[in-house]
This record gives structure tokens, C-alpha cells and sequence, in this order.
């Protein structure tokens, strides 16, 4: 059942009921609202009731609405079509995707100027091409009658000094030998887009570019260097330098606990917001609350809604 619990029987300390209570409070310190995409606004294509307007009524009070996805499958070009046509109207700069960022941070910060070898989709490659990065492995490679000895005859580019690692759809075992011989070499950049274990789509758990990390992780016996996406600070720092925002006028508004949630409490943000439309359960939540580590503490959101319809909801109550 997607719509979360009907009941709450038990009160969260640290964790509350977003109500005609606090509602008030929770607005008036916002002024930028940082709206995750997948479990929250949509799962696949499938528009979450509701969602479409409590944006409305967001940017009606004068919030300033951004989207921030570690979905790294679409640039934000394409993102601007599928919010569109989805009911989010939204600039390309009001879309912040994981493949945008991890082809600026590349560029920008790393200031990386050799070729990528990338196991992800045509999003992430074309924000590369973007920013002039040459790149290429997007796309299905799978190996007929493959070999063993084939794995050691792998062409290898030269030029290619960084692996990385986003949604691929086409993922193969050739993929992860080509990865994993790149990766051998400890001088090449492992960078992943993020390391979401997996996404609701059309009322099912799919799995996520983290798995695909997971598996190049281990071939290749090492860690990425850079996790571009949520929860990590280059998604956020791509945010401050296309807005310039103040961290505690913003709030997040997520559905998984160890991406949303958590990049709230690594950015200083005013506050979290947790619907239960996608990844997390008010149950995990009280596990996280309950746990003495300060990691856990970490992922547990200042308040929750059974989903954004009802963040509406309580808007109009307002009036
Ligand atoms: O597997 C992934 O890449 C993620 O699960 C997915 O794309 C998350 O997107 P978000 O919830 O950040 O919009
Ligand atoms: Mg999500």
C-alpha cells in the first residue's frame, strides 16, 4: 500500500505530523522549497495525486520551487519536457538531476580533462557532451559466446582516465569488465551519479543505480572517489551556485531517508520533510529515531505526511 499508514499510534520525538499546528511556522521559515522528484511528485510516469497542485500552491505563496532528483537518466532539458508534461512546469535551472551535476563537478571542480568511460545512460553521456567531456560506453554491449580470456584481451582507451557509474538500463557483465579494468588502474576517478538502491515505479520497487555501484564497487575492489547526488554536498553546491540560496531558508521535501532526508541534515537545511509515497516507512523511521548512533540520527526527518497532497491540504487550511 503506497499511501503510507492511515494511523500513527505512536508520537516521534524527533519526528512530527506536519499539522495545522506547525504548518504556519514550517512555511513562514521557507523560502525554497528543494522538492525530490521520484517517490514524491511521480513514480515512472505515473503522477502522484495530488502532487501537481501543492506545487501550484507553493509557488502561489511565493516559494521558489526547486527540483532535485538523483535520477541521472534525462538532462535537465529533457527533465523540463517531462515536468511539463507531467503537470510540474519548471526552467532548467529550477531542475537540478544528478547528471547534470556530475558532468559540472567533472568539469569544474575536478576540472577532469581526459575521456570517461561511462556505464549509464544517454542523460548523463549528453550533459558530458555538454560540457565537453568526451565520453562513450552509453548504450547496450553485451558479448556473444563470451570467453574468459576475452576479458583479458579488452581494448582499453588510453585516454580514459575516470569510470562513471549512473543509471544504465543496459548494465552487462562486458560493462563491469570493462569498468572493473579501467578501475584497476587506482590512478582512474570512480565518480557515481548516487547510490539510490532502488526507485518506485508504476507501483514497483525497481532496482536502483546503487546496485549497479554496488557491483562495480566490488569487481573493481574499491569505493567511488565522488558521489555526485544526494546525500552528498556537490548536489547541494550546484544548488547555492545556480540560486545562491540561504541553507536554512530551505527545506527539502523527500521520500527515501538516506538521500533526501539526510542530505538535509549535511547541508543545514531549515527542515525535512518525509511523504510516504516512495521509498521510506514511518516504521523505519521510528528504527532510525530510536537508534542511538548519530548516522541514524541523521536520517530522520523533522516532519511527515502520508504524501504532498496532504502539504496542500494543510495549505488551504490556512486561508
Ligand atoms: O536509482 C536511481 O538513480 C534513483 O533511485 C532515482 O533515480 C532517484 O531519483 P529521485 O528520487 O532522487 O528523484
Ligand atoms: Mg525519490
Amino acid at each position: 500500500m503506497w499511501m503510507g499508514q492511515s494511523s500513527v499510534d505512536f508520537i516521534m520525538a524527533g519526528c512530527k505530523l506536519l499539522d495545522e499546528g506547525n504548518v504556519q511556522s514550517f512555511l513562514d521559515n521557507t523560502d525554497i522549497v528543494l522538492t525530490d522528484c521520484d517517490g514524491v511528485l511521480w513514480r515512472g510516469n505515473q503522477v502522484i495525486p495530488g502532487a501537481q497542485e501543492t506545487i501550484e500552491k507553493l509557488r502561489k505563496l511565493g516559494k521558489k520551487v526547486l527540483f532535485v532528483t538523483n535520477n541521472s537518466t534525462k538532462t535537465r532539458a529533457e527533465y523540463v519536457t517531462k515536468c511539463a508534461s507531467l503537470g510540474f512546469p519548471a526552467s532548467e535551472d529550477e531542475i537540478i538531476s544528478s547528471s547534470y551535476v556530475t558532468a559540472h563537478y567533472l568539469k569544474y571542480i575536478v576540472k577532469y580533462t581526459g575521456k570517461v568511460y561511462t556505464v549509464g545512460p544517454q542523460g548523463l553521456a549528453q550533459e558530458l557532451n555538454a560540457v565537453g567531456i568526451p565520453n562513450f560506453g552509453t548504450g547496450p554491449d553485451v558479448a556473444e559466446n563470451w570467453k574468459f580470456e576475452d576479458y583479458t584481451t579488452l581494448p582499453l582507451d588510453p585516454e580514459v582516465n575516470c569510470v562513471v557509474v549512473g543509471f544504465d538500463k543496459d548494465f552487462s557483465y562486458v560493462k563491469l569488465c570493462r569498468a572493473t579494468a579501467y578501475l584497476r588502474d587506482k590512478g582512474c576517478l570512480f565518480v557515481a551519479t548516487n547510490t539510490d538502491t532502488g526507485l518506485p515505479v508504476n507501483g514497483r520497487f525497481i532496482p536502483g543505480t546503487g546496485t549497479i555501484v554496488a557491483a562495480v564497487s566490488e569487481a573493481a575492489e574499491r569505493r567511488p572517489d565522488i558521489i555526485c547526488g544526494k546525500p552528498h554536498l556537490p548536489i547541494f553546491d550546484t544548488v547555492l551556485k545556480l540560486h545562491n540560496v540561504d541553507p536554512k531558508r530551505c527545506i527539502m521535501i523527500g521520500d527515501r531517508l538516506n538521500t533526501d532526508i539526510e542530505l538535509a541534515h549535511n547541508c543545514g537545511l531549515g527542515a525535512a520533510l518525509l511523504v510516504l509515497t516512495g521509498c521510506a516507512t514511518l516504521e523505519e523511521v521510528r528504527q532510525k529515531q530510536s537508534s542511538n548512533s548519530i548516522a541514524d540520527q541523521r536520517l530522520v526527518p523533522n516532519f511527515y505526511l502520508p504524501s504532498l497532497a496532504q502539504l496542500g491540504t494543510l495549505i488551504d487550511s490556512l486561508k
